[in-house]
């Protein structure tokens, strides 16, 4: 399930020091199915811990809408301390309906971004595999499904998400909003190294999608990236696609891809738009990095899903293989990430579902966000025995 090795990163730097004893993880619940998927996720890792023998030790940390109610602070200055001192950071997911109408800054994504930004981790990688067990949980034909394995590299940090000016104004007499689509060169230039190196380890084919037809930050995108390529990845089969035609063709024939490098808004939208050819949303992980050093943010690709909140019906799967990703990044412990993506694939072998990638008819058991997690570590104790 998981992606090929990262570029240097924070693992290569602790397997040149050997695997630590035991870790620090702050966990960041976050809002909605937050707390829930968390629950999950936690009792998975200790699983995993007390097989492999290391130790660890979470530090919960409040963000998004939690932080706002408790602090009045999407990310408070004890979160970013909290994250800033721990080997990594395991992050659910903010967001809810509660705060959908409070300013700005009051607003839980706000402190997502933050967060994001104030951690400089500028990349972010979301691998969309379809896996065997669940091809008849994509709305699309298993012939479309079957096989696709792309990794969506997102710049994190940039793009309209980030840009000033931005808000809404009165001008001549009306309001007007806006907001700015601005990347530097280094900001370009340090993405496309990171999917340089992404594309390398995996099939050598990289698409950069962008809007280079229209905007003029798409064509500095396009040119740089290809300047990078040229320069510094020349066995890299570079090609260039407009967005609306990769939110098309994403559908119409997805086995085309391999690696695809993007900004920050078109990487969010194809991403979860990448998520219905592998089943669900609640299954794709992601991970967030930044020059090697610093922790990273591993967190499912998904929001905090506030229809099905406190039901113990999501799925806890995207943020299980997201500390999968964790385990084999941040704290260079491959062999248990392993573990860990076994168990997820044996428990779907099993029949075991979560309502968002149950089919009709498919004999499967329904299974809550609770027992799911429950599985998936009874598995990994099996697995262990075995
Ligand atoms: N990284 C984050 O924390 C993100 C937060 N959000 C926030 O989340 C809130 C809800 O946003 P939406 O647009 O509804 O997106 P969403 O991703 O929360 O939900 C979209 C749909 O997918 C389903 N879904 C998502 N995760 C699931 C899971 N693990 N298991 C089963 N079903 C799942 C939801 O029930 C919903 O029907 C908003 O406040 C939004 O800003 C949205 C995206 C990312
Ligand atoms: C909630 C937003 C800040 C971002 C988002 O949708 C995402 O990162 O997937
Ligand atoms: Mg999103």
């Amino acid at each position: 399930l998981l992606p090929p090795p990262l570029p240097p990163s924070r693992s290569s730097s602790l397997s040149a020091v050997g695997k630590k004893a035991s870790y620090s993880i702050a966990l960041l619940e976050g809002d909605g199915i937050g707390p829930e998927i968390s629950a999950a996720t936690v009792s998975v890792l200790e699983t995993v811990a007390t097989a492999a023998g290391f130790g660890l030790s979470f530090t919960p940390a409040l963000i998004g809408g939690a932080a706002i109610d408790a602090v009045q602070d999407p990310y408070p200055p004890a979160t970013h301390a909290a994250c800033e001192a721990a080997d990594s950071i395991l992050l659910a997911c903010i967001g809810g309906y509660k705060w959908d109408s409070n300013p700005r800054d009051m607003r839980p994504e706000t402190g997502l971004l933050a967060m994001r930004s104030r951690l400089g981790l500028f990349a972010n990688l979301r691998p969309a595999k379809v896996l065997p067990q669940l091809i008849e949980a994509s709305t699309l034909k298993r012939e479309v499904v079957e096989g696709v394995d792309i990794m969506v590299v997102r710049e994190l940090t940039g793009d309209v998400y980030f840009g000033e000016p931005k808000g809404i104004d009165v001008i001549d007499g009306e309001r007007v909003g806006y907001n700015n689509m601005i990347y530097k060169e280094s900001e370009i230039k340090r993405i496309a190294r990171v999917a340089g190196n992404v594309a390398s380890k995996r099939t050598g084919k990289l698409c950069s999608v962008d809007k280079a037809n229209v905007l003029d930050v798409s064509q500095l995108w396009k040119d740089v990236t290809t300047d990078i390529m040229e320069e510094e990845f020349p066995a890299v089969d570079l090609s260039h696609m407009y967005v609306d035609n990769a939110a098309m063709q994403l559908i119409r024939w997805p086995k085309q891809f391999d690696t695809i490098v993007t900004g920050n808004i078109f990487g969010d939208i194809l991403s979860d738009e990448a998520s219905m050819l592998v089943g669900s949303l609640g299954m794709l992980p992601s991970a967030s990095i930044g020059e090697p050093g610093g922790p990273g943010v591993f967190e499912p690709c998904h929001g905090s899903a506030p229809d099905i909140a406190g039901e113990n019906k999501a799925n806890p799967l995207a943020m299980i293989l997201s500390a999968a990703m964790m385990l084999k990044y941040d704290l260079g412990r491959d062999e248990e990430a392993k573990m860990i993506e076994d168990a997820v694939e044996a428990v779907l072998d099993g029949g075991f579902r979560t309502a968002d990638i149950k089919s009709d008819g498919d004999g499967c058991e329904l299974l809550g966000c609770k027992e799911m997690g429950d599985k998936v570590s009874e598995m990994i104790t099996s697995m262990v025995k075995a």
